[in-house]
């Protein structure tokens, strides 16, 4: 499938094969070395046409690069990933011009969030107060919504969305300038462009060229360090409604949570969480037999008998929950994006809306060059500044702070900045680990007050929804979440009597309980100049 101004110029005759084959290839450390040919068919390459990729198609080829997108699989994706977009990532849509993508594919709307714990149940609703009523989050199925945006990006005539899987980055003196790709019919392939994004998704076979080696004993170098806490198992239940309508539903279950969300008018997803890096059998029947004795009766009675028919239907699948830090090396003439570039525990849904911000920062930052060629300077900002957005900020003061190593430039940081990346990535890595049961009374005890703590209603539930939505980036908004957690613990054991046992409770929980506080900490110290 090839569309726009290159099939154009294909059915002129001129081909793909513009670009001659170098002569002397050799590997280098990962990397393909090669001449300049200087015969770049597009001023950006992107590797992976996914919900990054696809985005970032459209937003660059809009702002008048010539953009040869490279996909191993044009069809529409089956994925049990990224189905639900909250409003933040809503609203980056919109910035980017994509928001009819989620108009005809049966996409659902979502208001908020139900849940449940110990037979008790929350409803949170975005707090969408202060924007237009058109704001929402949405679920739906993720393949077409991702062949929603791959359409509208290769209707632009300076798009060439091309099927093909690249197998190495090519370069030149230490710069990435292009891709060699094999071609659906196996032909191996080069391409040439000043730059190339990186964005193919969480099982990136090209991030650890962009990423910083690590070091660890017995000369073990890793180059990227990716985590699976959990799996999902999803399934899919039909001709069943939801307790709460357009509302996604989390059950605080033993041993982690287990999630439903519409993705169509008739289709509900389920994705239950399973600790650790294995999941049961799906072939030898461990896994219908845990669904059926460990979740099935976890679950409310009105999705019970449908959750019972999804398992027995046998349409199981898993997928690994990765973890990984942002660790980006720059590089001269490549960046990397989405997954490839960094990942969060998937319970809070925040893959997406990460992205996408990104997608607005480079755009940006990205927009008043004429020439990639010069990119370079902008590729280590975009490093830097995803965690600390620098839109709501002078430029000319945040460099001025750094090179005068100014610590106030902390302050800055937490009152000013937006990191979308830092408050999601924080958030879904504390959500998770509370909402996880461990043997520990302690950790139980955490999930009960966490619970009741956004029971209260108001700013209590506001607040984390803000943050949970994409709709407060700020970090100051994590820290004060943290704070006014912890003293709700305190106040809640400690009144009316602080007896011996609820002093010692407390002096357990707070520390516990201000994880986000030390999250916040841990994410603090990441290094500023990459
Ligand atoms: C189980 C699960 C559930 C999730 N649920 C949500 C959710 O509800 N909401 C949310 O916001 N996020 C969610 N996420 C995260 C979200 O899916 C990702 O953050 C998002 O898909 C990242 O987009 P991406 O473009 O980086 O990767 P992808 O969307 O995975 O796209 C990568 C693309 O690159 C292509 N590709 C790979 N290798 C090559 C190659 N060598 N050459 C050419 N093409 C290649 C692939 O075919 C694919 O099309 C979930 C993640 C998981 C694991």
């Amino acid at each position: 499938m090839e569309l726009g101004i290159f099939s154009m110029m294909k059915r002129h005759g001129k081909s793909k094969e513009m670009v001659q084959k170098p002569e002397n290839i050799c590997d280098n450390d990962g990397l393909t070395e090669v001449p300049d040919t200087g015969g770049n068919t597009a001023d950006v390459i992107i590797v992976g046409a996914g919900v990054a990729g696809a985005a970032l198609a459209y937003t660059l080829a809009k702002d008048g690069r010539r953009v040869h997108v490279l996909e191993r699989d044009l069809s529409e994706p089956d994925r049990i990933v990224g189905e639900v977009l909250h409003p933040g990532g809503y609203l980056k849509l919109v910035e980017l011009g994509l928001e009819d993508c989620v108009e005809g594919i049966e996409a659902q709307r979502v208001s908020g969030y139900v849940f449940y714990l110990d037979g008790k149940n929350i409803r949170l609703d975005y707090p969408l107060g202060k924007f237009d009523s058109n704001v929402k989050g949405n679920s739906f199925h993720n393949g077409r919504f991702i062949q929603r945006m791959r359409n509208k990006a290769s209707f632009l005539p300076n798009v060439k969305l091309e099927q093909g899987t690249v197998t190495s980055l090519l370069k030149t003196q230490g710069t990435v300038n292009g891709v060699q790709y094999k071609t659906k019919g196996g032909h191996a392939m080069t391409a040439y462009a000043p730059l190339t994004v990186v964005c193919d998704g969480c099982f990136s076979n090209l991030r650890r060229e962009l990423c910083n080696p690590k070091h660890f004993p017995f000369n073990l170098t890793l180059y990227v360090q990716i985590k699976v806490p959990s799996c999902f198992v999803a399934l899919v239940l039909e001709n069943v409604d939801l307790p709460y309508a357009n509302h996604a539903h989390v059950f605080i279950a033993d041993p982690s949570p287990v999630m439903f969300y519409s993705i169509s008018n008739t289709k509900i997803r389920c994705l239950v969480d399973v600790p650790g890096e294995k999941v049961p059998s799906i072939s030898n029947g461990e896994m219908t037999k845990y669904l059926k004795t460990v979740v099935a009766p976890q679950i409310p009675q009105e999705l019970y008998n449908a959750f019972v028919a999804a398992v027995d239907s046998g349409n199981i699948r898993t997928m690994p929950n990765k973890t990984m830090r942002a660790e980006p090396k720059a590089t001269p003439g490549a960046l990397l994006l989405g997954d490839a570039l960094n990942m969060r525990h998937p319970l809070t849904g925040g893959g997406m809306t990460v992205a996408l911000t990104d997608i607005v920062l480079l755009r940006d930052l990205l927009r008043p060059l004429h020439n990639l060629n010069d990119a370079y300077k902008h590729l280590q900002r975009f490093y830097t500044l995803r965690k600390a957005s620098w839109f709501d900020f002078q430029r000319s003061k945040y460099e001025l702070i750094f090179r005068n190593n100014n610590k106030s430039w902390l302050i800055i940081f937490l009152f000013y900045l937006q990191p979308m990346s830092f408050t999601l990535n924080t958030l879904a890595s504390v959500v998770y680990k509370i909402f996880c049961t461990s043997s520990d009374p302690t950790s139980q005890e955490l999930r009960s007050v966490c619970f009741d703590y956004m029971s209260l209603g108001r700013m209590f539930a506001d607040g984390p929804m803000s943050i949970f939505s994409g709709l407060d980036q700020r970090p100051v908004a994590l820290f004060v979440q943290g704070a006014s957690l912890g003293v709700y613990i305190a106040v809640r054991l400690l009144l009316p009597f602080p007896s011996p046992k609820r002093l010692w409770q407390t002096a357990k929980l707070i520390p516990v309980s201000v994880v986000v506080a030390y999250f916040f900490y841990c994410r603090c110290s990441f290094k500023w100049h990459n």
